[in-house]
């Protein structure tokens, strides 16, 4: 049950109205089996004609049971929901808190749509730990027992096949549709994450299937998903349905056998008479009580299930929060030690990047070079915590990536993605998402720096800035990237899109900028790598040779051989 313990804690701190939840059930159910005890003796005592006042008092108290039971059902039902809708938002906000400073590294381990789904629907599937597992079998217990020491009192063997029935609705029957519904609740679960999987593809996908005109093929594969999951759905509420269905006929032969045993009883005149018609309502009342309890079992599951997905999602040993301590100081300029790191995807059969050993000196300048999918950006994106390593190390300033907070990283490095997202609103407000300290004439230094002068800071952008052309998105960039304070820089192909001279521009601004500051650039590009003090090529996922220029050339090899074809490629253009 340790995988129940964040609900439970959250629900410790809701006991106030759970306790009155549980008093107000409790209160419903013995009205509830008081009020057809009641209205089966008034039936038989009526038909004995008795004083008119003890008819009065019956009737009143008839009248009485059934005002209390429905005063107390609705008083259950709303400390109950208000102690559930309490719980969930406890839930939320702490899962919320703890999975926020991950979310990069999480997305390395989940596909967004179905982390999406789980965080979601598991939370919601947790509404049914407090409201039908946790106390309504202690109100039925209870009730019970206040019911079989009530018959008691009449006759000892008719509380016996009621204790008897208790447990074979309660616990036995119950138990055997588990065992069968295991098996169809697994399947709904993966059905549910392959939807939500398809769905989130569609959404996001959206435009390039019609583009492409798949939209038909897609949108069949997301329909058979739905009718795969709508399947298995209704596979599990039948054998709800069937459990619930065996409870309230073994419910109607309990009372059958009591009516028979009383029946036997006051033949033997070892009962009055009078009490046989409320002993059968009695019967009838009470294991209505115990109907719900067959889907007591499978809502145990899934509430063990979801919590254990939520708390597995935060337990990767990638997000240990515990050991994240350390600041990275924005100050001094980056020392990157990367020491024997491999990176595997998940589902994936080979590593991405494989042993992998670079050294990047304080204020020095590194180009990482490499054919495409060589595990450049693979690269990049360790060092700024956005994957995990597999094995080996990344060391900042000579302390684990593992031991700093991802904000202090990601504070200290100036960074400039491959893609990079601009928010719907003005270009000052895409600009100033990375300093909010700076004055007008300082945006307008590093907009005329990339060559954006003709844009005006109030200019609308579109959401994911549809309206800037791909050159553009990437020297908005650029000039966000100019405007931060870190001193360290890495840059994944910042000026792949742009012409020679504007790039050229570009690079002069960021080397007097960034001129004691550590950078590195990943690139396709061979020309203008002569003064760099190292560069890294990368092929296949290894780091396959470095040096500086003049050594990598003089030693003839890979990057040799790139430079050879590059320049053959330029010279027939
Ligand atoms: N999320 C992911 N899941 C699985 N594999 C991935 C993922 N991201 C990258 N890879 C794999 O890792 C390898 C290296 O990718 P990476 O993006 O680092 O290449 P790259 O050298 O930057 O390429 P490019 O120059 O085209 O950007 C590729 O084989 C790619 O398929």
């Amino acid at each position: 049950m340790k995988e129940l313990s964040t609900v439970t804690k959250a629900m410790i701190h809701e006991k106030k109205d759970v306790f009155l939840s549980i008093i107000a059930g409790f209160i419903t159910g013995t009205a509830g089996v008081g009020l057809f005890a009641a209205s089966g003796y008034l039936i038989s005592q009526a038909a004995l004609e008795p004083p008119l006042y003890a008819l009065i008092i019956l009737t009143s108290t008839v009248k009485l049971l059934g005002l209390v039971r429905a005063l107390s059902r609705y008083a259950e039902r709303y400390y109950s929901h208000r102690a559930t809708f309490s719980i969930l938002r406890r839930l939320r906000v702490t899962f919320y808190e703890k999975l926020e400073p991950f979310a990069p590294a999480i997305f390395q381990e989940y596909q967004s749509g179905d982390l999406l789904a789980r965080i979601v629907g598991d939370v919601e599937r947790l509404q049914n730990y407090f409201l039908r597992v946790f106390y309504p079998p202690i109100v039925l217990i209870m009730v019970f027992l206040m019911t079989i020491l009530f018959v008691m009192y009449f006759s000892v063997l008719i509380a016996f096949v009621f204790v008897l029935g208790f447990l074979l609705t309660t616990f036995v029957i119950p138990a055997w549709f588990t065992v069968r519904q295991k098996q169809i609740q697994n399947n709904v679960g993966e059905k549910r994450a392959t939807l939500s999987t398809n769905a989130t593809e569609f959404l996001y996908g959206f435009r390039d299937l019609k583009v492409y005109q798949q939209m038909d093929g897609k949108a069949k594969e997301l329909l058979g998903a739905s009718s795969d999951l709508i399947q298995e759905q209704k596979e599990e509420g039948r054998y709800l349905i069937g459990n619930q269905a065996v409870n309230t006929f073994l419910a109607l032969a309990i009372s059958v056998l009591v009516l028979g045993i009383g029946a036997y009883l006051v033949s033997e005149r070892h009962m009055d008479g009078v009490f046989l018609a409320m002993l059968v309502m009695l019967a009838i009342t009470v294991f209505e009580e115990a109907v719900p309890m067959a889907s007591f079992p499978s809502h145990l599951r899934e509430s063990k299930r979801a919590a254990g997905r939520l708390s597995h999602t935060l337990q990767s040993d990638s997000f240990n929060i515990e050991q994240r301590q350390f600041e990275l100081s924005r100050e001094k300029p980056l020392h990157i030690d990367v020491n024997n790191v491999d990176v595997q995807f998940q589902n994936e059969h080979r590593p991405a990047i494989k042993d992998v050993n670079v050294t990047i000196p304080t204020g020095s300048k590194t180009a990482i070079v490499g054919a495409s999918g060589s595990g450049k950006s693979i690269l990049m994106a360790l060092l700024l915590k956005l994957v995990s390593a597999r094995q080996g190390d990344v060391l900042l300033n000579g302390r684990s990536v593992n031991e700093l907070t991802e904000e202090s990283i990601w504070e200290a490095i100036n960074v400039v993605m491959q893609e990079n997202h601009f928010f719907y609103g003005s270009v000052q407000d895409n600009l100033l998402l990375t300093n909010q300290a700076h004055t007008m004439s300082s945006i307008r230094s590093a907009l005329q720096k990339v060559n954006l002068d003709h844009l005006a800071l109030d200019d609308h952008i579109y959401e994911r800035g549809e309206n800037l052309s791909d050159g553009e998105k990437q020297r908005l960039a650029m000039a966000r990237v100019l405007l931060k304070d870190g001193r360290t820089w890495v840059l994944d192909e910042p000026t792949s899109s742009l012409d020679a001279v504007t790039e050229k521009k570009i690079f002069a601004h960021l080397w007097q900028q960034a001129k004691d500051d550590t950078i590195i650039l990943i690139t396709h590009r061979l020309t203008g790598l002569e003064n760099m003090d190292q560069i890294i090529v990368m092929d296949e996922g290894n780091v396959i040779e470095k040096g500086t220029y003049e050594q990598l050339m003089a030693m003839k090899g890979h990057f040799y051989d790139m430079k050879q074809l590059e320049r053959q490629v330029l010279s027939v253009l």
